[in-house]
């Protein structure tokens, strides 16, 4: 009853006793007074017996006939689209509205003898009306939509993720469906399959109506019933309660069996991460001591090798160069990258900059209407608008007469992807592994099948790849949970796992999409150490997407920055991040930047945006207290007549007016004054404090400057770094209006371009 209101209970003891009653009142007709002997008498005449097995054996094979039918019908409507799905599956369901006996009537005029295909049967000498043929067919008919609905709910509610990256360890549509979507999808199989057999048992009118009544031939059991109904009250009431035990048996046997709980079948690490390391022994004590130790591991060449198959994905070998071009309109994507072998890219931006979308189009599962250009923004595209997004509501709509999309992936000069060819290599044989937030183990395989997941699709046999699994298990320290099941492993558990995984192949080129980001802290840093000693051990070209300042810190040597759908800045990670030209670096880096332009007489103009300048030109002045902190010179950058940034031009000679330009300052330089501050010469922005969280031992404020959107816009929200004793002396509180102040020596401006 917990968190059920307790109201829920009367009407559905009502719709219990709705179903319970009518049977015990059947029940109650019975006539005992003979004895028991008489029903076993009435059960066990031969009409009532061959009714019986009648019914069982046309049942069984009508159901069969259902999974064989039914579950190719659901995947086609779970997993595709096509014109008129919806019109589709209200065909298919349609025996489930339509009154049984006109289902007879249209299989009647369908396969009987002068039927549409029945009179070509006939010619052949093959009848099938008024058989026990007919009586399947009938049973199956009725009990199609059952399966279907059962299915296709399944599917629909297991994230389809699984299967791509199965696509990407290199199994094909078959092997996929085999051995990733079906296993998945069982429970749901299983509980259609017994709704199938139980509509199946109970059908009358369709069977009555193409079949007809031929005892031992048609006639089933419902349709004993009914004769037996005014001829002998009491074998009807016996018969059908014989009817009732069969179908409880079977659907209780089934459901209380091994299929009963989905959950458990599927169930896959939580992203709660419980602490690993006891799993480990003592390798995983001693890594523990560091963040990232000197590499322990052999390198690839001393590992022993597994078999590989001829013909087979490519392998990763000599690392090698990665070129990606992406111009999607209808995401807002134009973007074009190279990288060089063996580097790991940090791809970096807000949400919806394009991170996910340049992965997708790597892997080569970017959703296929993407690869025409010719439907972006076609009806069927804008019905593809993200959850909640209303029509219209986008800023990614393709601009009309904007240049066509173009999908473009190369690894070592071979193209995966060419949209301007129609070419697209599929995920399997691109060798190229993909990693994501969630685990996506496979919930019915053990870790070391999950590992060996890939060579077994390879066609390796089952023992080698399985050892396989296991030394690379061993070797990422997971060796003990070779033999667990994902719904046994922790979050971080199940992620080296998966690593392992997706490594086990040897990509050419591997995808993280944000690896660590549903990890604990510490099992974070665990988890990205196993990355670091496999990127070492085997220099692997890498995207790595992510939102985390040590992912990009510890793990990329070079850092991109998407800001909607463009790259905005490129350039070594420790670059990037200490000397940031985009806000989003900024903010990531933990640093307060302000962007404008250079003005022809050393000033900055606001920019807001879009790109476009505006606000009026600030003439600059050097900051008269600024020492130059091995810059080459002072200027000011200019947001608006109410602000103006003084600060040390780091390299003046560079700086050519008009060029894009930056200010940046550290938190921790920032004061804040409840007055404004007067007298020496320094930076003083009036903000309204918008929050204040804890930052190590200090308490870090932000601040936003009112005034319009253009210059809320360009100067975003500072920060500002204050011991705890400051914020109970200034009384800080979120809504303040206070002063930030930051001398110029603190301030460094640079060009951008
Ligand atoms: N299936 C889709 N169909 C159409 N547009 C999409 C689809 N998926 C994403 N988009 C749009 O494409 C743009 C880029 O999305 P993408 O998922 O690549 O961003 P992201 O940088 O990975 O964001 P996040 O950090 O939130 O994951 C966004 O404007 C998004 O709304």
């Amino acid at each position: 009853m917990r968190g059920l209101p307790r109201w829920v209970l009367a009407p559905a003891l009502l719709g219990a006793l709705f179903v319970v009653v009518p049977v015990v009142a059947m029940v109650a007709r019975l006539d005992v007074s003979g004895g028991l002997g008489g029903i076993w008498d009435l059960l066990t005449s031969p009409t009532a017996t061959d009714a019986l097995w009648l019914s069982v054996r046309t049942s069984l094979v009508a159901t069969v006939c259902c999974v064989l039918l039914g579950a190719p019908m659901a995947l086609v409507l779970a997993r595709t689209t096509f014109p008129g799905q919806r019109v589709a599956r209200a065909l298919v369901l349609l025996p489930l509205v339509l009154p049984p006996v006109v289902g007879g009537i249209a299989l009647l005029y369908t396969f009987g003898r002068r039927g549409l295909i029945g009179q070509h049967l006939s010619v052949l000498g093959i009848e099938i009306a008024f058989t026990t043929t007919a009586v399947v067919m009938a049973q199956t008919f009725v009990a199609l939509p059952f399966l279907v609905l059962s299915l296709e709910g399944s599917l629909r509610t297991h994230d389809a993720r699984y299967e791509e990256v199965a696509a990407t360890l290199g199994a094909s549509p078959t092997t996929v469906l085999r051995r990733v979507t079906l296993p998945l999808v069982l429970p749901g199989l299983v509980s259609g399959a017994v709704l199938a057999f139980a509509r199946a048992l109970g059908e009358f009118g369709a069977t009555i109506t193409f079949a007809g009544a031929l005892q031992g031939v048609t006639q089933t059991l419902p349709l004993e019933i009914y004769l037996q109904r005014s001829a002998d009250p009491d074998a009807a009431v016996a018969l059908s309660l014989l009817l009732v035990v069969v179908a409880v048996v079977v659907t209780a046997a089934v459901h209380g069996g091994p299929f009963g709980s989905t959950e458990s079948r599927v169930r896959e690490a939580g992203p709660s991460a419980e602490d690993d390391r006891g799993l480990d022994g003592d390798r995983g004590a001693a890594r523990d001591r560091g963040l990232i130790e000197a590499d322990e591991r052999p390198g690839d060449d001393d590992r022993p090798g597994h078999p590989r198959q001829p013909g087979a994905t490519p392998v990763a070998g000599e690392p090698v160069t990665l070129g990606v071009r992406v111009r999607l309109a209808e995401r807002g994507v134009d973007l074009d990258l190279t990288v060089e072998p063996g580097q790991v890219v940090a791809i970096l931006g807000p949400n919806g900059a394009g991170k996910s979308t340049v992965l997708q189009a790597v892997t080569g599962l970017l959703p296929h209407r993407a690869h025409h250009p010719r439907r972006a923004g076609s009806r069927r595209a804008r019905r593809s608008l993200p959850d909640g997004a209303a029509p219209g509501s986008r800023t990614n709509a393709p601009a009309p007469g904007s240049p066509p999309d173009e999908l473009r992936v190369t690894v070592d000069g071979e193209v995966l992807t060419d949209t301007s060819r129609g070419l697209s290599v599929p995920p399997r044989r691109r060798g190229v592994g993909w990693l994501t937030q969630r685990p996506l183990l496979f919930g019915h395989l053990d870790a070391a099948d999950n590992v060996a997941f890939g060579l077994r699709a390879r066609r390796v046999p089952r023992r080698a790849a399985r050892a396989d699994a296991r030394e690379r298990l061993d070797g990422l320290g997971a060796g003990p949970l070779a033999a667990r099941r994902p719904g046994a492993l922790s979050g971080g558990q199940a992620q080296r796992v998966s690593i392992t995984r997706a490594l086990a192949t040897d990509p050419r080129v591997l995808l993280l999409d944000e690896p660590l980001a549903s990890l604990d802290v510490g099992v974070a840093q665990q988890v990205r150490r196993v990355l670091h000693d496999a990127q070492r051990a085997a220099p692997r070209t890498t995207l790595l997407v992510t939102h985390d300042l040590l992912d990009v810190l510890l793990l990329a040597d070079r850092a991109v920055v998407l800001e909607e759908g463009r790259v905005v800045e490129d350039g070594p990670a420790r670059e990037v991040l200490t000397r940031p030209r985009s806000r989003f670096a900024a903010r990531l880096a933990g640093i307060n930047l302000l962007a404008g332009v250079a003005t022809d007489d050393g000033g900055l103009l606001l920019t807001t945006g879009d790109g476009s300048v505006g606000g009026p030109t600030v003439t600059t002045s050097p900051a008269q207290d600024t020492a130059p902190r091995g810059g080459t010179g002072t200027g000011h950058l200019g947001l608006g007549p109410a602000l103006t940034v003084a600060g040390v031009v780091a390299d003046a000679a560079d700086l050519v007016p008009g060029d894009p330009a930056v200010a940046v300052f550290e938190p921790r330089a920032v004061a804040i004054h409840r007055e404004a501050p007067s007298g020496s010469p320094r930076n003083a922005f009036a903000v309204t404090i918008t929050s204040i969280e804890p930052h190590g031992q200090l308490f870090r404020a932000w601040g936003e400057v009112p005034g319009p959107r253009e210059v809320r816009d360009a100067v975003g929200h500072l920060a500002a770094d204050l011991t705890p004793r400051s914020v109970a002396d200034l009384r800080l509180a979120p809504g303040e209006r206070v002063w930030f102040a930051v001398k110029a020596a603190e301030v460094q401006i640079y060009g951008t371009r």
